[in-house]
């Protein structure tokens, strides 16, 4: 016979949020331990809060498992707030390279932390090896824009702390970074002008010099 909901029992009112199965094994099991720290059950109750304020029926059919989906949505958004780029750094060869080493249109998705809305785009990241001819490896640099990407953020902070860890962990002579997205928060609302981009540079070390400089952005520009 099918429950008959009543006033006076309590699970009829009150809401319990569901037990979480972390949607993981994730095969970075960096990615997997940063989002096995945001706090899942939390962000459910308030995704639950949130259908509420916008008039849904959060235990409509469509919508009742929609807390719990967006709670491990957020868990790999967020990811990044509980990585560290000194792991993502660590692994460095001696190959005596003192060229420049760029890795152009690394593709990103993040938040954008004044609208919690995404942003997204490509990331170019270029450095010249320090004295010691120390490079990282090439998919460290993409793992850490996705590391600093994952997070509540704005495209300039993106990407200053890309180019600061590369110069913290590798020592390097010099980095550029040259990041380009497109905001949803000005496509989809506000300003409302889907295709604009915005596109932020950091640069350090030699490739502040004019000619080293303008090698990279050919190289960033020449698709
Ligand atoms: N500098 C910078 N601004 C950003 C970034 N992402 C979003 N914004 C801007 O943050 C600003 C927030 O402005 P507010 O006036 O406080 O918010 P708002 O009323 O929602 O602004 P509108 O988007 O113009 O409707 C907006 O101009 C956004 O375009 C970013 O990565 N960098
Ligand atoms: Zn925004």
């Amino acid at each position: 016979m099918p429950h008959e909901a009543s006033t006076n029992d309590p699970a009829a009112t009150e809401w319990h949020p569901p037990a979480f199965e972390p949607p993981y094994p994730d095969p970075d099991p960096a990615l997997e331990a940063g989002a096995g720290r945001v706090d899942q059950v939390r962000v459910a109750a308030a995704v639950r809060e949130l259908l509420l304020a916008i008039g849904e029926d959060p235990d409509r059919d469509g919508l009742q498992g929609t807390p719990g989906r967006v709670a491990r949505a957020c868990a790999e958004m967020f990811a990044g707030l509980h990585q560290d780029p000194a792991e993502v750094l660590g692994t460095t060869f001696d190959i005596g390279h003192s060229e420049m080493v760029l890795v152009k249109d690394i593709p990103f998705y993040s938040t954008c932390e004044h609208h919690l809305v995404p942003f997204h785009g490509h990331a170019h990241v270029g450095y010249i090896p320090g004295h010691d001819g120390m490079v990282t490896g090439l998919s460290k640099l993409a793992r850490l824009v996705d590391l600093y990407a994952r997070r509540p953020q704005v495209q300039e902070r993106l990407t200053t702390q890309i180019v600061d860890a590369i110069v913290e962990h590798l020592k390097p002579a010099g980095v550029i970074v040259v990041v380009e997205c497109e905001h949803l928060c000005m496509s989809m609302r506000g300003v409302r002008k889907p295709g604009a981009r915005t596109v932020t540079s950091a640069v350090r070390g030699q490739l502040r010099e004019t000619a080293t400089r303008a090698e990279a952005m050919s190289l960033i520009l020449g698709r």
